[in-house]
């Protein structure tokens, strides 16, 4: 706990440099900072990052993770909980691919990630497709996740933990300002920090709420890129799980800048999800820092 305790300081940004002669930084490059820095210490800290996640997302969950710098273990059984989630730094869960016998390990995981005092972040994915998703979900919820982070659609519908939504699928129907009051709701309900993405991604504990403008539309024609950003939120909570606000917006601004930076070079998504995993593991401090586009809305 000590050695996190120091890296949150690290982390906090310093808005002034005195030899800085252009005068000191506006609001919204200090949040870019903000997200080299954490990217930053993800490379350097390399942390161990527990996936339990759907079937469709492991291999895209897994290499964003690797080329973050971040390290993967995409470990589900039942039997392997005990032993495995003490020793991760943070544990992702996403319901994607729901089943039996998953649903009895996600609760165990969560359980032993809170016992070890590890953050743990949710992807409630297609929450309203059916009530037995829905409750598995508001089951996880009580177990107090650091992050929930969904589409528009899925806040929309955890939060009032409703039926229908008006998704059809796990992708969304709604736009993410839609959803930024349940959004709001759903984190002063369940105490965590709550995510909406779309063409602009929400992050907010309830009060203050961080508004990211990275990003391309073309992602949402790449399965699983949602899931992935929930898995990259992992591993930046995971280096500064006091701060878990900021460190997902700070994924949130990174992942979308690598899909800026990859549709300069792509010809359609399977050439954008290639080249997105490469920009992650090639940003650089100047990139991060002059394009991310974060800011806190009053
Ligand atoms: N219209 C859009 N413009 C730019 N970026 C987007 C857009 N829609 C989604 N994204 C980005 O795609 C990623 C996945 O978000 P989203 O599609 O909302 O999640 P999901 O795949 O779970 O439905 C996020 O990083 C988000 O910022
Ligand atoms: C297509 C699909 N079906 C079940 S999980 C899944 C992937 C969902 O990924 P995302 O939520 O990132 O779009
Ligand atoms: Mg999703």
């Amino acid at each position: 706990m000590e050695e996190q305790e120091a890296t949150v300081r690290n982390i906090n940004p310093n808005p002034a440099s005195p030899s800085d002669e252009a005068g000191p930084p506006d609001a919204s490059s200090i949040w870019a900072r903000m997200a080299w820095t954490h990217l930053d210490a993800v490379r350097r800290r390399a942390p161990l990052v527990q996936c339990i996640t759907n079937l469709v997302s492991m291999d895209i969950a897994a290499n964003v993770l690797l080329a973050s710098g971040a390290s993967p273990a995409m470990i589900h059984s039942i039997n392997e909980i005990q032993d495995f989630t003490p020793k991760a730094d943070a544990l992702y869960i996403n319901i994607g691919t729901l089943s039996a016998e998953w649903v009895p390990a996600m609760q165990a995981a969560a359980k032993a990630a809170l016992e070890a005092n590890r953050p743990w972040v949710l992807d409630p994915v297609a929450v309203s497709a059916s009530s037995y998703r829905m409750e598995a979900c508001l089951e996880l919820v009580k177990l107090r996740p650091t992050v929930i982070r969904g589409n528009a659609s899925e806040i929309l519908a955890l939060s009032s933990a409703c039926r229908i939504s008006g998704a059809k699928g796990v992708d969304s129907a709604h736009e993410s300002i839609d959803a930024l009051d349940a959004a709001k709701s759903l984190a002063k309900s369940s105490n965590a920090i709550v995510a909406v993405s779309g063409a602009v991604d929400f992050v907010t504990d309830g009060d203050r709420v961080i508004s990211c403008s990275n990003g391309v539309s073309m992602m949402q024609k790449i399965t699983a890129t949602g899931c992935a950003v929930t898995a990259l939120i992992a591993a930046f909570v995971a280096i500064d799980p006091w701060n878990a606000l900021k460190a997902t917006a700070s994924a949130l601004a990174v992942f979308g800048l690598t899909g800026e930076l990859g549709m300069e070079m792509a010809s359609g998504p399977a050439s954008l999800r290639m080249h997105m995993v490469d920009w992650l593991y090639r940003l650089n401090e100047s990139t991060v820092a002059t394009r991310a586009r974060l800011s806190e809305r009053s």
